[in-house]
């Protein structure tokens, strides 16, 4: 079976560099989907509170009988479970609904207008403490987000889950974190399909005899970022979990590297303030 690079993480604990990403999963298809991606060799899920199927991820995991200690289960808190009571609320229904305790812990979106994620953050480290999650992190927080969580907290958040692809490199923001020992997670790594039929990314693939989605999340990889490609059918499953037998060389990783529009995908995070019901 494909070996998938085990990262080190802030506190000691590591992480597959390589998972599987469920939203915009029914919840109705998610326990299918990740136990055909459990089936592929996937071993690392990444879901959220706001995708509400973190219950059939939950048993899909159950289900599979592969031991919980071989899986890492990624759960994100709720942009409706900022204060103190609804943050534990929300907290132990993903640790019920997941089967037991996360092996990493998300506050979702900074929110900066509600100037409320320093506080957030306090609590994350009130549930890792409390054996909730293992680890805790954050996702979409922008580097100013970061220092105050440096400067006013005691715990360096293990991961930075934002958006990064091709056409959005975030390399000033990629680089903050490696300096304070946080690594990086890339949501949406092939832009939803956004980038499949870029002409660069094409010559790649026949260049390398890959595919394009194949091609790009091998240059997340030797970049060094954490990806979870999301699919619901096993065929491009496997694709995106067959990357380890082939390198790009130092040219092609900059011919992708020169696709940078610093183009968004998904919302801007100074600016996303949406509260789910
Ligand atoms: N923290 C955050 O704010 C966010 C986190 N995320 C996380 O990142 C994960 C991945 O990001 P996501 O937004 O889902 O987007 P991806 O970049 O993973 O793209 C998913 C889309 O690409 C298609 N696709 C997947 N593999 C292939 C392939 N090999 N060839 C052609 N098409 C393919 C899928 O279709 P199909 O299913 O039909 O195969 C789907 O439409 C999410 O599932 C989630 O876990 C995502 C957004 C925001
Ligand atoms: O997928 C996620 O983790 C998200 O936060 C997105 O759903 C995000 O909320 C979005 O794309 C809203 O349009």
């Amino acid at each position: 079976m494909t070996s998938v690079p085990q990262l080190l993480l802030n506190n000691g604990r590591t992480i597959p560099q390589l998972g599987f990403g469920v939203f915009q999963i029914e919840p109705a298809a998610t326990k299918a989907a990740v136990l055909a991606a459990l089936e592929v060799g996937y071993r690392h899920i990444d879901t959220a509170q706001m995708y509400g199927n973190e219950r059939e991820v939950g048993a899909a995991i159950a289900e599979s009988g592969i031991a919980r200690e071989e899986i890492f289960v990624t759960s994100k808190l709720n942009n409706n479970a900022h204060a103190s009571d609804a943050a534990r609320a929300a907290t132990a229904r993903s640790v019920e609904a997941l089967g037991g305790p996360m092996d990493l812990y998300l506050v979702h979106w900074p929110m900066p207008r509600f100037d409320d994620y320093v506080d957030t953050w306090r609590l994350m480290e009130e549930f890792a403490a409390a054996g909730a999650t293992r680890s805790i992190g954050v996702s979409n927080f922008q580097i100013p987000h970061l220092e105050r969580i440096l400067a006013e907290t005691s715990t360096v958040p293990a991961v930075n889950q934002i958006e990064v692809h091709p056409y959005l490199r975030q390399d000033r923001l990629r680089a903050f974190d490696t300096e304070h020992q946080i690594l990086t997670q890339a949501w949406s790594p092939i832009s939803q399909g956004q980038v499949l039929d870029d002409p660069v990314l094409l010559a790649l693939a026949a260049e390398t005899g890959r595919t394009v989605a194949q091609v790009v999340l091998r240059w997340h990889i030797q970049r060094g970022d954490i990806v979870f490609p999301k699919s619901v059918d096993p065929v491009r499953m496997a694709e995106n979990f067959d990357i380890f037998d082939f390198q790009l060389t130092d040219h092609q990783m900059s011919l992708i590297d020169g696709l940078n529009k610093d183009r968004r995908r998904g919302p801007d995070p100074d600016e996303f303030h949406w509260i789910p019901d």
